[in-house]
């Protein structure tokens, strides 16, 4: 079901320093800074030959990664990003399965301007997944 690696998330403490990072020290190519109000964060995406790093900081007081940063106060990898073709289908099979869709469980538009979801990292090894529809 699930398809490419569409990206691997980092949540930062500071966003201009790890975007200079990834330019100067890494040499990779990074986009501009984008708000994303319905989402609670700002990404910054990095384009590699093979997939896209997301670079995340939060934006307003509910955001989604801020338990993250309290707890991590560095940053770290905080979500991978599947990509799948039908969405409602993958949502509706893992959740017959178990699997806790997070939110109100509809899909929401993500930064690329396609369908995503969130899925429970505690029922994924740990990790939280995201999965968007391509
Ligand atoms: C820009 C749009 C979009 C895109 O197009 O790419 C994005 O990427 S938006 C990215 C931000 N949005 C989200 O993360 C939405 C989904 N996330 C959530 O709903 C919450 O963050 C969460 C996953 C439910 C966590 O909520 P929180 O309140 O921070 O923590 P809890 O206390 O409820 O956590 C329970 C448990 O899970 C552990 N945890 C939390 N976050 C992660 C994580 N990113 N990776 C792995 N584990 C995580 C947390 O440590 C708790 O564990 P215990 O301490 O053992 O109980
Ligand atoms: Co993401």
């Amino acid at each position: 079901m699930i398809g490419r690696l569409n990206h691997v998330a980092i949540a930062v403490p500071d966003l201009e320093a790890a975007s200079a990072q990834y330019a100067e020290t890494l040499g990779a190519k990074v986009g501009a800074p984008q708000d994303e109000p319905d989402h609670g964060v700002t990404v910054v995406f990095i384009e590699l030959p093979n997939t896209k790093i997301e670079l995340l900081s939060p934006l307003g007081e509910a955001s989604p990664i801020k338990g993250f940063l309290d707890k991590n106060p560095s940053g770290g990898i905080h979500h991978i990003c599947y990509e799948v073709e039908d969405i409602l289908a993958a949502r509706d099979r893992l959740k017959d399965q178990g699997a806790r869709v997070l939110g109100s469980g509809e899909p929401k538009i993500g930064a690329h301007g396609k369908p995503v979801l969130f899925l429970h990292p505690k029922d994924f090894n740990g990790t939280l997944i995201e999965l968007e529809q391509v």
